[in-house]
């Protein structure tokens, strides 16, 4: 599988509101003004559920199918109108009875290449701090995802997800060069774990390892950590957003995850015969 240099662009959206058709022109401008941008992206990126609140009350009143979601038909419009490859964040999705927290991805000819479904559903109790139950009204996933472009394989995932160090081997095992993880920490996660997570899971598999937060916003239901990131395949973190509204560019170079895996050859070093592979029969 190819990979060339290629630079990323992640839209830390603000401005998240009640009113979906207002979230869905933000965003489209967010994309159009990233796209405009004198760095000119290759890939851009929007947060998880960057069209709704985020919490599992308003899921159901969100939620679009996928054939007639009028964010997928934005996201296609502007994905083609830029020329631009377009991971959209994350959606509440309806499929008949059931709900989801759905990526959806785009060519820069608009077309729908790839969607995942959140696979690890958000259900933590840290008393005094947060109690978040996306399993009151979302089901999970129950697939691996990746998408191929003319610069790299691109692995999915969506916020929780990153918790399990599975996901992400498999996606590696699976070829992909680079992880892109919309989601949304919080206050109390967010400084522990969102950092040391990316970190963990790109040493780990040296890959590049990027996420997408939705801008903090102290007047919302949920307080997103913010904090858009975008981590080499050595651990070294290559570019940060802080909490504001802000779009950060990277640049990907694959010579960076060439000469982690030539200095440090874990994956050839693996003892599948002490272990199992996880990524076996994926
Ligand atoms: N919002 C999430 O899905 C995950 C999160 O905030 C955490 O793991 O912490």
């Amino acid at each position: 599988m190819v990979f060339k240099p290629f630079r990323l662009a992640l839209i830390q959206l603000g401005n998240i509101t009640a009113n979906k058709t207002d979230n869905l022109k933000h965003a489209r401008d967010m994309i159009l003004k990233a796209a405009a941008n004198s760095k000119k992206p290759d890939l851009i990126v929007l947060p998880e559920c960057f069209n709704s609140p985020y919490g599992h009350k308003h899921f159901p009143v969100y939620a679009e199918t996928i054939a007639e979601s009028e964010s997928v038909k934005m996201l296609s419009a502007a994905a083609k109108e830029t020329n631009t490859w377009l991971i959209g964040g994350s959606i509440p999705e309806r499929d008949g009875e059931q709900l989801y927290n759905t990526c959806t991805v785009y060519s820069p000819q608009g077309d729908l290449v790839a969607t995942h479904r959140k696979v690890h559903l958000f259900d933590i109790d840290i008393p005094g701090k947060i109690t978040f139950k996306e399993s009151e009204t979302l089901s999970p996933g129950t697939t691996t995802n990746y998408f191929d472009t003319e610069f790299a394989r691109i692995g999915l995932g969506i916020c929780y997800d990153i918790r399990f160090p599975e996901l992400s081997m498999i996606s590696a095992r699976q070829g992909c060069h680079v992880l892109i993880y919309p989601g949304a920490f919080n206050l109390t996660t967010g400084p522990l774990h969102w950092e040391l997570l990316q970190r963990s899971r790109a040493v780990d598999n040296q890959v590049f390892f990027a996420t997408c937060s939705p801008a903090r916003d102290l007047t919302a239901g949920y307080h997103a950590w913010g904090h858009s990131m975008v981590v080499d395949p050595m651990a070294k973190v290559l570019v940060e957003a802080a909490e504001a509204e802000e779009i950060v560019f990277a640049d990907i170079d694959p010579a960076l995850l060439e000469s982690a895996r030539a200095g440090i050859p874990v994956t050839t070093q693996r003892r599948f015969d002490v272990y199992p592979d996880v990524s076996e029969g994926k």
